[in-house]
């Protein structure tokens, strides 16, 4: 009878027979609905019934006539027939979150965060994919071998579905076979630093390697992630004077990576972009990772204006927090490229408002608390990353509902462009029926739990901790599977709920 069933619904040819038939998370039925008043699908807001099955959205049916609050449920029903209902009422159901720029640290550096606690957080955060850095693991995943060891890690530890991206280091990036390589073996993409990134074998690249990789990259349609800062050049302030010079002061930090370093960086990624004839087939675009700097803002949207395949995303934590108000010593704040001051926060908020930012991702670094050195308080010291992955939702929803956006919003930035810029778009970024029910169900106008009790990460040393941020998850699916629900006894499912993303399979 079941084999019948799965025959009546209509999903794409690439859906494997009985994918998700064996349940996971905290639900049993792989049949069910999902009701709420604000089911945010790709035509808007509208009340609607999200009809899961065998871990696809089946159908997505809007309820038309009465569908006032006590009425929900009963109109999913007559909509679907299905006993197993999910009514939440007036909370957000929204396409799961898709954080491509992740630091899990796993293998070799488990016990800076890893994979099991990592996706714990992401799966309490709403966060249905994990797309996970080519650094800060040991090894770096700079090769086949390496890519093929991290993706062995994720066996028995992923509670959300988790992506990688290839490294592209000064060894590789000439060096074709090995990057194919890497795609073939399901990398979704490349990332490289243009300054040291704190792991010595993740090597920086230079103009040269950049331009010799742009030829490779742009035939095989997939995208360049890069993090943007040059060293500054010789005519640069450099170090820093008076106040400034006490590494104590956020300000000391700030003034050592000047707004120039994220600009000489973003134009030289333009120019190089410019130059190169070679034609660039879907899915290829330089991605600018976590910009700070407000004001390089204007090359980026000229260059978009030109037709150069370029995007760029931002962190909560850019938005969240400035300069001047890190308190002395409070080296959970350090992060490259820094926090910059108030004005420049402001307007990295109008960019994210008016879509000239394409994407948000928490770029979560986190590392053991030693590393920071909190004691001392020494920012010169201290390991470079913020530690926010669980906090992605609210940290970007509390802003935008300050300033008047709605969760559609929210989607685009965190769900359908990061879906996009992975290539995942055939199965996940949004609620329609033959993707992936990869889901979360949030409260726009509660308070998320940002307490140290709640928090999922391996350390729990946070900027976010004790801040009233609207956006409080509820529950989140992956692939129909109910890895997180609030109102459980133990909220985050202990099950092992994760797949690896891998390019061949999408
Ligand atoms: N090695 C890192 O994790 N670096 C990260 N560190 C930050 N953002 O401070 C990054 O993405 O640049
Ligand atoms: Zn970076
Ligand atoms: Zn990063």
């Amino acid at each position: 009878e079941r084999l019948q069933d799965v025959g009546l619904i209509e999903v794409p040819e690439w859906v494997p027979f009985l994918a998700a038939r064996t349940n996971c998370g905290h639900l049993d039925e792989y049949e069910y609905v999902i009701v709420s008043r604000n089911v945010v699908t790709p035509d808007g807001i509208s009340h609607a019934a999200v009809q899961i099955k065998d871990g696809l959205i089946a159908a997505v049916k809007a309820i038309n006539g009465d569908a006032s609050r006590a009425n929900l449920t009963h109109a999913a029903f007559l909509l679907t027939g299905l006993t197993k209902i999910l009514d939440y009422g007036d909370l957000v159901v929204s396409p799961g979150l898709i954080d491509t720029h992740v630091h899990m640290n796993q293998p070799g550096r488990s016990y800076w965060e890893g994979m099991e606690t990592a996706t714990n957080a992401a799966a309490a955060g709403g966060i249905t994919t994990v797309i996970d850095m080519p650094l800060n693991s040991d090894p770096t995943t700079t090769t086949v071998e390496l890519l093929q060891k991290k993706i062995s890690a994720t066996r028995g530890e992923i509670r959300v579905d988790v992506g990688m991206w290839g490294g592209l280091v000064a060894d590789n990036a000439g060096d074709h076979s090995v990057l194919q390589g890497m795609l073939d073996a399901g990398a979704l993409g490349f990332k490289s630093f243009m300054v040291p990134s704190g792991i010595d074998d993740f090597p920086y690249v230079n103009e040269t390697h950049i331009k010799a990789a742009l030829p490779f990259l742009k035939s095989a349609g997939v995208p360049y992630y890069v993090h943007a800062e040059l060293k500054p050049s010789d005519d640069s302030p450099g170090e820093c004077s008076g106040d400034e010079a006490n590494p104590r002061m956020h300000a000391s930090w700030l003034a050592s990576r000047p707004p120039s370093m994220e600009n000489n960086a973003i134009k030289l990624l333009i120019s190089a972009l410019k130059a190169d004839k070679t034609e660039a087939k879907p899915g290829f675009r330089i991605h600018i990772a976590h910009l700070a700097d407000a004001g390089s803002m204007a090359d980026i949207q000229a260059a978009k204006k030109k037709g150069l395949p370029i995007s760029v995303e931002t962190c909560p934590h850019y938005l969240n927090f400035a300069s001047e108000d890190v308190p002395e010593g409070a080296t959970q704040y350090k992060c490259a490229p820094p926090l910059r001051p108030q004005a420049n926060q402001e307007k990295l908020w109008q960019f994210v408002t008016d879509g000239r930012i394409d994407s948000v991702a928490t770029d979560h670094s986190p590392s053991p608390e030693e590393m920071k050195h909190l004691e001392e308080g020494d920012f010169s010291k201290a390991w470079g990353g913020i530690s926010g992955l669980q906090y992605g939702l609210p940290g970007t929803w509390n802003g935008l509902k300050k300033r008047g956006a709605g969760p559609e919003l929210l989607t685009k930035l965190w769900s359908s462009f990061p879906a996009e810029l992975a290539g995942l778009q055939a199965k996940k970024g949004a609620l329609k029926a033959g993707l992936d029910a990869d889901i979360v169900v949030w409260d726009p106008e509660a308070l998320a739990d940002t307490s140290i009790e709640s928090l999922q990460h391996r350390h729990k040393l946070s900027p976010y901790t004790g801040l009233p941020l609207h956006g409080r998850v509820a529950a989140t699916f992956v692939r129909g599977h109910q890895v997180f629900s609030a109102s459980a006894k133990k909220p985050v499912s202990p099950n092992v709920c994760g797949k690896p993303v891998l390019k061949h399979q999408l």
